[in-house]
C-alpha cells in the first residue's frame, strides 16, 4: 500500500504556476527525497501534502485516503503529519519535555501517560538527560532531535523534513543523519524529505526525485539515477560528469576517439547514431606507461580520493584516482567495464540502458 499518492498534482502562486501536473508515490515504511535547486517548487509539494497550501488541480492520498481532491480538503491537523523544519522551531520558552508533550497534552487528559510517552520519546533520541533544559541550551543537532521526537509523539503516519539538517554542522550532520534514518526506519514511518544536498539525498532517502521548475525530471533509487542518467540534466545535477562524443556501431558497443568501448548491458540506441557517452569520474582508469594515449594536466588531492585531469585524444577528463600520479605523467586512459550510459545528440536522452 502506498502511504502517499500523488496525482496530477498541480499548484499556483497568484495564478502563476509552481507544481505542473505532478505525480509520484512514497510506499510504507519509505523515505523518499526531493532534490533540486532552489525555487523549483520542492516546498510547495510539502505544504500541499501538508494541507497548508490549496492545490488547484490533482489529488493528494495517504495511506488511500484522500486528503485534497475535487471538493475535499481535509485540514492538516486531521492529516496525520509529522512536520519537522530547517529551524526546528521549538518553543523557546518551553523546556525540552515540554516541547516534546506539547503534540499531545492537548488531546491526552492523562497526565501519567503524557509523562510515560515524552520519556519514552526522549529515550528514542538519546535525549533522556536533557528533558529539563530550555532549546538555546541544546547544541543544533540536539535541538533537531528535540523536534523529531515531538513530531513523533503523536505518532504520524507521514513525516515531512524540510531541509532539516541545514543548520547542522558538517562534522555532526552525517551522524544526525543516520541516527534519524535508523529512528524513522525502526517506527515504521514513512517520509519526504527536502533538500538542495545531493549527499544528504544520497545518505537519506530510499529512492530520490529530482526537481526541475514545478515537475519531476526522474524519480528512482540514487545509485540508479547516479549510474543511469535519463537526461544530462539529471547526470550534471547529482555530480561530476565527462561526455566523450561516440558512435554507436552495434547492438553493445560505441566508437570513441580512445576507440571501441562495450556495454555490459545492451544499447537501446540505433546503429549509426552518434552521442555522447556519459562517464563518472570512477569510471574511467589510469595507468602509467609511457606509450600512454594520455596525459595527466592537473591533480589535486582530496582526502579520500585525488582529482586528475587528463587530456587523451583532444579531450579533457575528470578522472578519481585513490593516489596522486607523479607530475607530468603519461598514462593509459582505459574505461572500466560497466553498462554504458549514453545520450543520442537527437533525443537529448539517455538512449543506451
Ligand atoms: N507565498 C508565496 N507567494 C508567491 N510565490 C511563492 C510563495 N512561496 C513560494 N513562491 C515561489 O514559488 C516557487 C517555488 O518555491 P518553493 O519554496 O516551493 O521552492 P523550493 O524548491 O522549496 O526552494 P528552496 O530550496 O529555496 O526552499 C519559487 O519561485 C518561489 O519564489
Amino acid at each position: 500500500m502506498a502511504a502517499l499518492e500523488v496525482s496530477g498534482l498541480s499548484c499556483n502562486y497568484h495564478g502563476t504556476a509552481v507544481l505542473n501536473n505532478l505525480s509520484l508515490q512514497v510506499q510504507e515504511n519509505e523515505i523518499m527525497c526531493l532534490l533540486g535547486a532552489s525555487g523549483c517548487g520542492k516546498t510547495t509539494l510539502l505544504k500541499a501534502i501538508a494541507g497548508l497550501l490549496p492545490i488547484s488541480q490533482g489529488e493528494i492520498a495517504i495511506h488511500q485516503q484522500v486528503m485534497n481532491a475535487h471538493h475535499v480538503a481535509v485540514v492538516p491537523e486531521k492529516r496525520n503529519i509529522g512536520m519537522i523544519f530547517q529551524d526546528y522551531a521549538l518553543f523557546p520558552h518551553l523546556n525540552v519535555a515540554q516541547n516534546i508533550a506539547f503534540a499531545i497534552q492537548n488531546k491526552e487528559p492523562n497526565k501519567r501517560h503524557v509523562q510515560e510517552r515524552v520519556e519514552e520519546m526522549l529515550a528514542l533520541v538519546n535525549l533522556s538527560d536533557l528533558g529539563d533544559r530550555h532549546p538555546h541550551q541544546l547544541s543544533g543537532g540536539q535541538q533537531q532531535r528535540v523536534a523529531i521526537a515531538r513530531a513523533m509523539i503523536a505518532k504520524p503516519q507521514l513525516m515531512l523534513l524540510d531541509e532539516p539538517f541545514s543548520n547542522i554542522d558538517t562534522q555532526v550532520r552525517m551522524r544526525l543523519i543516520t541516527e534519524i534514518r535508523e529512528l524513522l526506519k525502526s517506527q515504521g514511518i514513512s517520509a519526504i524529505f527536502v533538500t538542495h544536498s545531493k549527499e544528504e539525498a544520497f545518505a537519506f532517502s530510499d529512492r530520490l526525485a529530482l526537481f526541475r521548475a514545478g515537475h519531476i525530471e526522474q524519480v528512482g533509487r540514487p545509485q540508479t539515477l547516479y549510474q543511469h542518467p535519463q537526461s544530462r540534466f539529471v547526470a550534471d545535477f547529482l555530480g561530476l560528469a565527462n561526455y566523450v562524443p561516440a558512435t554507436v556501431i552495434d547492438a553493445y558497443t560505441v566508437l570513441t576517439a580512445m576507440g571501441t568501448v562495450r556495454s555490459q548491458a545492451a544499447l537501446n540506441a540505433q546503429v549509426g547514431a552518434s552521442g555522447q557517452l556519459m562517464l563518472r569520474p570512477r569510471q574511467i582508469q589510469l595507468s602509467l606507461t609511457e606509450q600512454g594515449n594520455g596525459k595527466v594536466v592537473e591533480q589535486q588531492f582530496l582526502g579520500t580520493h585525488s582529482r586528475c585531469a587528463v587530456e587523451c585524444q583532444g579531450l579533457r577528463l575528470e578522472v578519481s584516482t585513490n593516489e596522486l600520479l607523479p607530475a607530468v605523467s603519461q598514462v593509459h586512459v582505459s574505461i572500466l567495464p560497466h553498462a554504458l550510459t549514453f545520450f543520442a545528440d537527437s533525443q537529448g536522452q539517455r538512449a543506451v540502458a
